[in-house]
């Protein structure tokens, strides 16, 4: 049997219909706030960003609702900018985003259309958190340190759930994180469950804004709530799931520390050192690396056996830690392996 042919009605309608799906995507969402009715220009920062929409915290502690100027190329949480307030409250949109502060840093992600996305501005620092359940890995600390340093971004360790170490265990740790203060970092001995070391976290925390990131099950989510003026907040927020839609789970949220430090926090601000690293900004990752880049004998060196290697000069001299050298070869070897797998799933969906 042949398909019904459409009647000539029935195709317009359609067409038009159509155009007006199109028209409906271009036009911006957004309810136009008229200029006239807007307060004078404040400061403001990101709480958190849902599509056209964003919420901004002004300077009385308020949250507000706002639009965005069509100018504005990118807005993202804990970015700094300035708004106007509508003096009469008409709607939910309480106000608009004029321009945006330069930022001091930003987190980004792999994007699949623009190449990265950014998801977070002006963070200070980045918290690793690692701990012995699941197993104590310096290969993982010393990846989210590689993605850290590529940020730009200060990274702190803190080794968590110390109050399931014997002493002999916690000795060897200890031990193995000397080896990360004697290059710079700062390092934090913690249990979110008895709260050892909470204190000076928190002070670690004041003025800033952080980030925690870390494996799952490390113990992120206990010990931001052990940090929390309102210990329910984050997981509430986090788990909640109406009203804004699905955003509210991704977006990146800028949350209050029981001083006056700030937080942000996501699962993709919590995964972010798991994306892909191009093999270049590996060795730079390696602060001790720094000093030889450039000096080995070719200029394609990739710092395993090849002749003239002033990385390996150095470590043989003793100069760069063991187990970093070999966590560097690990990290390059996981890299070509995602590369491979990368290109078979291409091949084969050809
Ligand atoms: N013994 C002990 N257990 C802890 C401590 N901190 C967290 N835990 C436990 O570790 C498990 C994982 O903690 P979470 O806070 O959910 O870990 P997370 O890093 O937020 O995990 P994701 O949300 O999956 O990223 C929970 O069962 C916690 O009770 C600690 O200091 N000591
Ligand atoms: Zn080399």
């Amino acid at each position: 049997m042949s398909k019904k042919k459409l009647s000539k009605g029935q195709l317009r309608r359609m067409r038009a219909n159509h155009q007006k799906r199109l028209q409906r995507k271009n036009e911006a969402p957004e309810v136009e706030l008229e200029n006239d009715s807007l307060g004078p220009e404040q400061t403001g920062r990101v709480i958190s960003r849902f599509g056209q929409h964003v919420d901004i915290e002004i300077d009385t502690a308020e949250v507000i609702r706002c639009n965005i100027r069509r100018t504005i190329q990118s807005l993202v949480t804990g970015d700094n900018v300035i708004v106007r307030i509508a003096q009469e409250q008409t709607s939910t949109i309480a106000g608009v985003v004029e321009a945006v502060e330069p930022r001091t840093s930003s987190l980004t992600r792999p994007d699949l259309y623009d190449g990265v996305k950014i998801i977070a501005a002006n963070i200070d620092q980045i918290l690793i958190v690692t701990s012995v359940v699941p197993a104590f890995s310096t290969q993982i600390i010393d990846r989210y340190l590689v993605a850290a340093e590529d940020t730009g971004i200060k990274p702190v360790i803190v080794l968590n759930k110390v109050d399931l170490l014997d002493e002999e265990t916690r000795e060897l740790l200890t031990e193995a994180l000397d080896v990360y203060q004697k290059l710079g970092y700062q390092v934090f001995e913690v249990s979110s469950q008895t709260a050892e070391g909470v204190e000076r976290v928190k002070q670690l925390l004041d003025d800033k804004t952080s980030i925690f990131v870390g494996q799952s099950g490390v113990g992120k989510s206990s010990l931001i709530n052990a940090l929390m003026p309102d210990a329910d907040l984050l997981t509430g927020e986090v788990s909640e799931n109406s009203g804004l839609g699905q955003h509210t789970t991704t977006a990146a949220k800028l949350l209050h520390l029981e001083g006056s430090g700030d937080l942000i926090d996501s699962p993709g601000v919590r995964e972010f050192a798991l994306w892909h690293l191009p093999p270049e900004k590996v060795a730079w990752g390696f602060v001790e690396f720094r000093d030889y880049l450039g000096t080995c004998k070719f200029r394609d060196c990739k710092h395993l056996d090849d002749p003239g290697c002033a990385l390996q000069v150095a470590f043989e001299e003793g100069k760069i830690d063991e187990e970093r050298f070999d966590n560097f070869h690990r990290i390059i070897a996981s890299l070509d392996e995602q590369r491979h797998a990368r290109q078979f799933r291409s091949g084969s969906d050809e």
